[in-house]
């Protein structure tokens, strides 16, 4: 099958590419890969299996990466080595060194699907995939920042504008510094195509006022919540519009979701998310995400 095309955040969510953790998971070196205290490589792979159930039960055909100890401890973050949208997949080159090698396993992955390879950041362009939100299907809203930067934001304008999408970047902050993971999905999480969770204190101003302007309702994510997950209160997937999966642990952040009518699954993840700094979105690259 080589069913792919992904141009929206919540569409159902058909077919997604997921890493297992394992050996490079596990014997990762924690310092190095900045990973926090609650970092457990065995209790993440725990956590990590009650996911992937959560999000198999949605329905959603996974297409299975394998950890054989390539030392790419990152890799289970498979939202961020490349973007697919409806005429193909694009091979990302990421900002942090350490998950340079992690893209081409995402290009033997669509070689082997037949799906066809759009286009390729090189270097010294970066893009990271949490850096890049569809506005809509012809608009994809990028974060410039520690991951991406500008060489490649002019790169993926060039690949996109021919097949009628245009790129708008907008600033990120520096907040917990270089060696921190902040994406432009660390500070929204699309919930619906007229919905979306914010910490609106860390988003890009002009962007604020662009989502306010397409009527898109905002939820504010509790602060306390998001500063004790480290951020990742606020990392939710759709499988579908209003149907969402969020790390266990903060109920405002939850019921917040809830009153503005979304279903949310939870699952505990203070070993594999809070520590690894990634959440359920970053655990996910959508292949195809298309109303049946
Ligand atoms: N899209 C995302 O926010 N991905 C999270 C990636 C976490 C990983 N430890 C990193 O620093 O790149």
């Amino acid at each position: 099958m080589s069913a792919f095309g992904s141009q929206d955040m919540s569409a159902p969510l058909q077919r997604v590419l997921m890493r297992r953790p394992g050996p490079s998971l596990l014997a990762a070196d924690p310092d190095q890969w900045h990973y926090g205290p609650s970092f457990d490589g065995r209790k993440a792979a725990l956590e990590y299996a009650e996911f992937a159930r959560l999000v198999e039960r949605s329905g959603t055909e996974i297409i299975w990466l394998d950890d054989e100890g390539d030392g790419l401890a990152d890799a289970m973050f498979t939202h961020d080595p490349s973007l697919v949208c409806d005429q193909g997949a694009i091979i990302l080159r990421m900002g942090k060194p350490l998950r340079a090698n992690e893209p081409e396993l995402h290009e033997k992955a669509y070689a082997e699907r037949q799906i066809p390879i759009l286009g390729r950041i090189e270097a010294p362009g970066t893009v990271e995939g949490g850096d890049c939100i569809w506005l809509d299907p012809g608009t994809l809203i990028v974060g410039r920042g520690v991951r991406t930067n500008q060489g490649g934001i002019d790169q993926l304008g060039g690949i996109l504008a021919p097949h009628g999408i245009r790129v708008l970047a907008f600033d990120l902050p520096l907040w917990q510094g270089e060696a921190a993971c902040l994406h432009l999905m660390s500070v929204i999480s699309p919930l619906a195509d007229d919905l979306a969770l914010v910490f609106a204190p860390l988003l890009p101003a002009a962007f604020y006022q662009l989502l306010k302007a397409r009527g898109i309702r905002l939820i504010e994510a509790p602060a306390e919540e998001f500063h004790a997950s480290n951020g990742l209160s606020l990392n939710v997937l759709p499988t579908r519009p209003g149907q969402v999966i969020m790390v266990a642990g903060f109920p405002a952040t939850k019921a917040a979701m809830e009153a503005a009518g979304c279903t949310v699954d939870t699952f505990a993840a203070e070993a594999l998310c809070i520590a690894c700094e990634g959440g359920p979105t970053c655990l996910t690259r959508p292949v195809l995400r298309r109303a049946t």
